[in-house]
């Protein structure tokens, strides 16, 4: 997942650009980046790493102008370390656009070729983002009457890309000399809101992510983005929307629900935090009818994203609550670092079990998901190792089985725990004696009850049903030898491939 955000201001916007990616620091820890465009002039400062690595003084004091767009990038395609794929891309032609992009793009070779051959664009990277990019710029080029940009040329311009390009994709934009745009795909995978505030000078408008930006930015929220539709704020501060596909299929992803987004963030009216309440409740419901005869002492969280989950299930079942874990605040989120071996050992250095929660205690321990295995595995261990008596597990999401195509890197069967093993497997795999897992219509439920007119998720991790309808098994096999590293990722053939780096600050 990544995070990204767009302001259009009547003063600086870098400060609250550093700041709100900070807020956004959860959706990618890899590589941050920020874009502020004085007049016509875009001022660029991106690399890996995380946001307080990034930026020094000189860095934000070059990032003059009162509109900007920022990113903080967590890699589906390309590499980790590439500082040359953080974001946001750069394009000069036309006008001279830059993009963040969330999501990931599922027919990037077939663009790639087609901006190769027919508009004659080069891409540089292998990331899908600049491969969108690309696109739009090549739509909006095509779009533009008279060499003059209007609302309805850039409108036209994200119809194009609904057109050419699949999977999932929440974008911010900024044109040279015009405005900042948004949009989000058909299905609305990944979420996108938008808030204003108004100033002696005028409204200001804020893009980002999560809600929890607009919040503690002190925008009011307005709405969230709707699935294919686009928004754009001119630099002098006009609104304006378009829903640039016809018949759009409402299917934002369950997963953020789940782990991505912070609790405080609300994503297409549904509290992310009153979700996961809810997903504890039903998994307590599950444990009283189907494991009654477990003799459970203690509910025990896995810090931190489990928490609302394990709580509301203790509450449930009647049971104590206790934090039996306490977690290093200064490590980031595990599942999200690049390599299996930095997370494992990421998972000991961050959490360290309490004694005496432990100590001869039938324990029950409560996590968002199970994925590859590596926390659940770990922390069991550890609870032992603590002297408990049986060590219980219950996941408040049903079993990762399936490749994630839209965003978040999961990329292969072979490294989800769950994919061809039983529950009673799982259990012997990661040393539980019992494992629970939520089911999927009890973890659809939880989060539909609090916004009824979504009417389907994506939820193709936990079943395999690929909401944009393009994906192949064919497709699942090449992303998975390109992802594990057997053959090269998305990038472009030797012969036209150039050792540049245009876009890294
Ligand atoms: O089975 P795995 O592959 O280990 O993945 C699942 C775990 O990873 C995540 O935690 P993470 O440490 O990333 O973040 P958190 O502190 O927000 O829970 C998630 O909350 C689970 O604990
Ligand atoms: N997780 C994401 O949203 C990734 C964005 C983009 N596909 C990248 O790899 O940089
Ligand atoms: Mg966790």
């Amino acid at each position: 997942m990544c995070g990204i955000l767009g302001v259009v201001s009547h003063q600086p916007v870098n400060q609250l650009l550093y700041d709100g990616l900070q807020l956004l620091q959860h959706r990618g820890q890899d590589a941050a980046g920020i874009v502020t465009v004085d007049g016509s002039m875009f001022h660029m400062h991106k690399n890996s790493g995380m946001v307080r690595d990034v930026f020094r003084t000189r860095d934000m004091r070059n990032l003059m102008g009162n509109a900007g767009i920022a990113h903080v990038r967590y890699p589906t395609a390309g590499s980790a370390d590439s500082s040359a794929e953080s974001q946001p891309f750069y394009v000069n032609s036309p006008f001279g656009i830059v993009l963040g992009h969330n999501g990931n793009l599922t027919n990037t070779e077939q663009l790639q070729e087609e901006l190769f051959r027919q508009d004659l664009r080069h891409v540089n990277t292998g990331s899908d983002s600049e491969v969108l990019l690309n696109v739009l710029a090549h739509e909006l080029n095509a779009a533009v009457k008279d060499h003059r940009i209007t609302a309805e040329a850039v409108f036209q311009a994200v119809s194009g890309v609904h057109r050419r390009c699949k999977g999932a994709y929440a974008v911010v934009a900024m044109i040279a000399g015009f405005g900042l745009l948004a949009f989000r795909d058909p299905n609305g995978i990944r979420p996108l809101v938008f808030g204003k505030q108004e100033s002696e000078a005028g409204t200001e408008w804020l893009v980002a992510s999560e809600s929890v930006a607009l919040d503690a930015l002190g925008f009011s929220t307005v709405r969230d983005v709707e699935p294919g539709e686009a928004i754009l704020i001119t630099l002098d501060g006009q609104f304006s929307q378009c829903k640039c596909i016809e018949q759009p299929h409402f299917t934002p992803c369950i997963f953020e629900y789940v782990y991505f987004a912070r609790p405080d963030s609300v994503i297409d009216g549904i509290s992310v935090y009153e979700s996961r309440l809810r997903m504890g409740e039903r998994l307590a419901e599950k444990i009283k009818r189907q494991f009654s005869h477990l003799d459970i002492d203690v509910v025990i969280p896995i810090p931190d994203t489990s928490r609302p989950s394990a709580l509301q299930l203790a509450n449930r079942l009647g049971i104590d609550y206790r934090e039996g874990f306490i977690k290093n605040r200064y490590i980031g989120r595990t599942f999200i670092m690049p390599g299996q071996s930095v997370r494992k050992k990421s998972v000991r250095q961050k959490l360290n079990a309490m004694a005496m929660e432990f100590k001869g205690k039938n324990v029950l321990l409560v996590d968002d998901s199970i994925v590859r295995g590596t926390t659940s595995r770990e922390i069991i261990q550890m609870a032992r190792d603590a002297g408990a008596r049986a060590v219980y597990f219950a996941s408040a999401s049903p079993p990762v089985r399936f490749p994630n195509v839209y965003g978040i890197d999961m990329p292969t069967r072979a490294e989800l725990l769950a994919t061809g093993r039983s529950d009673e497997e799982i259990a012997r795999e990661i040393g539980a004696d019992a494992v629970i897992y939520q089911d999927l219509p009890d973890l659809i439920a939880a989060v539909q009850q609090l916004n009824p007119k979504i009417k389907q998720f994506d939820a193709s991790c936990f079943d395999g049903n690929y909401v944009t309808g393009d994906i192949t098994e064919d497709y699942l096999a090449r992303l998975e030898a390109q992802r594990s590293g057997v053959t090269p990722v998305v990038a472009a053939p030797p012969t036209r491939q150039m050792h540049l780096n245009l876009n890294a600050a």
